[in-house]
């Protein structure tokens, strides 16, 4: 099978550099392995009347990459536009930062025709196209248009919202309907599918039959896929940390106080300004505590174009000086706070330094590094993660400390309690996500969607597009149950 992945942010395999999100992070090893070709964007702009899209293509392990420079016109209405102006804080349940024109909605359209365009030279026989991703969820619909019939899949990486906030976008009702052009609709976690399940048949009055939507398109299939990690790799990179200088720098430094860690993009559903409040709470309410425990907090800086980013990395650097201030002493800083990026073997140094994990979301898809977090703890002596439930991970991680990220005395306390966490209980915990982790690996989850994909083109043999079936057995359905419409 000529496997043909796609998203707008691709990562190069490039060891000592960081990665920008998890979505990059995950495919990378994906690609590398699988042979696949991986087609994105390359964050260059040109002209948008090339007769042929621009790629440059390069090797990726087995695999290849393919990076294509985005029409000029459109990029910005895109990307800093409707995908991460209306559809992101929509997906995290954030109507009150949507912003969006209607030249965003055409510009987000157009890219996405774009690249279907783009993707026509990438076809072979026994083609299978995955798609990840808010950017692109009408990207399966311009493949229809193209003639593609081969299957079509679609993982989103961020949550899936209520009927009721999803309506807060522009367009919505024609981007959803498009999204059934794929043939297969992941999702991280059972949440997220059935919210969407929900959008289809109460807004859009689909009729759904075991988790399969039913529309003009035909049928799409809707499942569960929770991204994993390599967690063997992880643990061998902080097995041979210690010597990197930023590790070794880190640890010398500490003086026997305990530390704790957060690394996220510096993104408003990351929850920081409520982390940073939970730890000034900390140092306020149990003074004891100051000089014991510190916290070493990684903001890499994400979509600064966009004023809600700005906003934030403003605010939170306003709150750590403060907090600073008040709590800091002569030769004490209780918060560390770089804007800055590690590659992955040094993050998983710094993760093992840590006594403790402080992965607290709003709202998260997965959140890759709670996972990174754990698999990187040594076993003797396993760190503790306290963990948003609001997290993706939370599903699976469910014997770390889970907390409210709202419930600012709570993650307070939940803090203080994993900083004194008895041993014995710290190993149970660990040993109980591990396993998770090794169950759950990045390539068990690819080869999971993808067989779940290939499984579309054998259904379709043979199966006539709703649309195409004889009108009696449309009115058979619209009659057994009544209320619904087909679209
Ligand atoms: O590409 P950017 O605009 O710089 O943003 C980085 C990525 O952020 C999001 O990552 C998500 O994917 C992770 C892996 O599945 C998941 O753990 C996390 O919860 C998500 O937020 C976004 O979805 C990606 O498209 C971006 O590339
Ligand atoms: O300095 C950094 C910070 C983060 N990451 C990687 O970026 C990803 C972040 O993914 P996550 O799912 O936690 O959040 P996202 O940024 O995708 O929302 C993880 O794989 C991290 O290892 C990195 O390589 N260097």
């Amino acid at each position: 099978m000529n496997l043909v992945v796609v998203s707008n942010r691709v990562a190069r395999g490039k060891p000592n550099e960081p990665m920008t999100g998890g979505l990059a992070a995950a495919l990378l090893p994906v690609v590398e392995y699988s042979g696949a070709i991986w087609v994105g964007s390359s964050g260059r702009v040109r002209d948008g009347h090339q007769k042929e899209p621009f790629a440059e293509i390069e090797a990726l392990g087995s695999g290849a990459i393919a990076t294509l420079d985005l029409p000029s016109a459109h990029y910005g209405g895109y990307y800093e536009g409707f995908a991460n102006s209306a559809l992101w804080p929509a997906l995290h349940s954030r109507s009150d930062l949507i912003r969006v024109s209607r030249d965003d909605y055409v510009s987000y359209r157009e890219v996405n025709a774009f690249m279907a365009r783009a993707l026509m030279r990438f076809r072979k026989p026994q083609t299978a196209f995955w798609v990840q991703d808010y950017h692109f969820l009408a990207l399966g619909a311009e493949l229809r248009d193209l003639g593609v019939d081969d299957p079509i899949g679609f993982f989103l990486h961020t949550p899936w919202p209520v009927a009721a906030v999803m309506q807060g976008v522009p367009n919505h009702r024609e981007l959803i309907t498009a999204m059934l052009a794929y043939d297969l609709l992941g999702f991280q976690t059972e949440e997220d599918r059935q919210n969407f399940i929900a959008y289809a048949s109460g807004e859009l009055g689909l009729i759904i039959d075991d988790g399969v939507v039913l529309s003009q398109h035909g049928r799409t299939r809707c499942e569960v896929f929770p991204i994993g990690i390599d967690a063997e790799k992880f643990a061998a990179y902080a097995a041979k940390s210690a010597s990197h200088p930023d590790v070794s720098r880190l640890r010398r430094s500490l003086n026997g106080e305990r530390l704790a860690i957060g690394v996220d993009r510096l993104d408003y559903s990351k929850g920081l300004v409520n982390r940073i409040s939970a730890f000034d709470r900390l140092w306020t309410d149990q003074p004891q505590l100051a000089r014991s425990i510190s916290l070493l907090q990684i903001a890499n800086p994400s979509r600064g174009g966009i004023e809600a980013y700005g906003n934030l990395q403003n605010e939170v650097a306003r709150l750590v000086t403060d907090v600073n201030g008040r709590h800091g002493e002569v030769d004490w800083t209780p918060i560390r706070y770089l804007n800055k990026g590690f590659s992955q073997a040094v993050l998983a140094g710094l993760y093992r330094t840590a006594q403790v994990g402080v992965v607290t979301p709003l709202h998260d898809g997965m959140n890759l590094v709670a996972k990174e977090y754990v698999a990187a703890q040594n076993p003797g002596d396993p760190g503790v993660l306290v963990l948003s439930k609001f997290a993706g991970a939370a599903n699976e991680l469910d014997t770390a400390l889970l907390v409210n990220p709202h419930d600012i005395d709570g993650m307070a306390r939940a803090i203080a309690v994993a900083a004194a966490m008895p041993l014995t209980e710290r190993k149970m915990r660990w040993e109980a996500m591990m396993k998770t982790l090794r169950g759950h690996t990045i390539q068990q989850w690819s080869s999971d969607f993808v067989a779940e994909l290939e499984k579309c083109r054998t259904e379709k043999v043979g199966a006539a597009p709703l649309a195409a079936q004889p009108p009696q057995a449309l009115r058979w359905l619209k009659s057994a149950i009544s209320g619904v419409r087909l679209i």
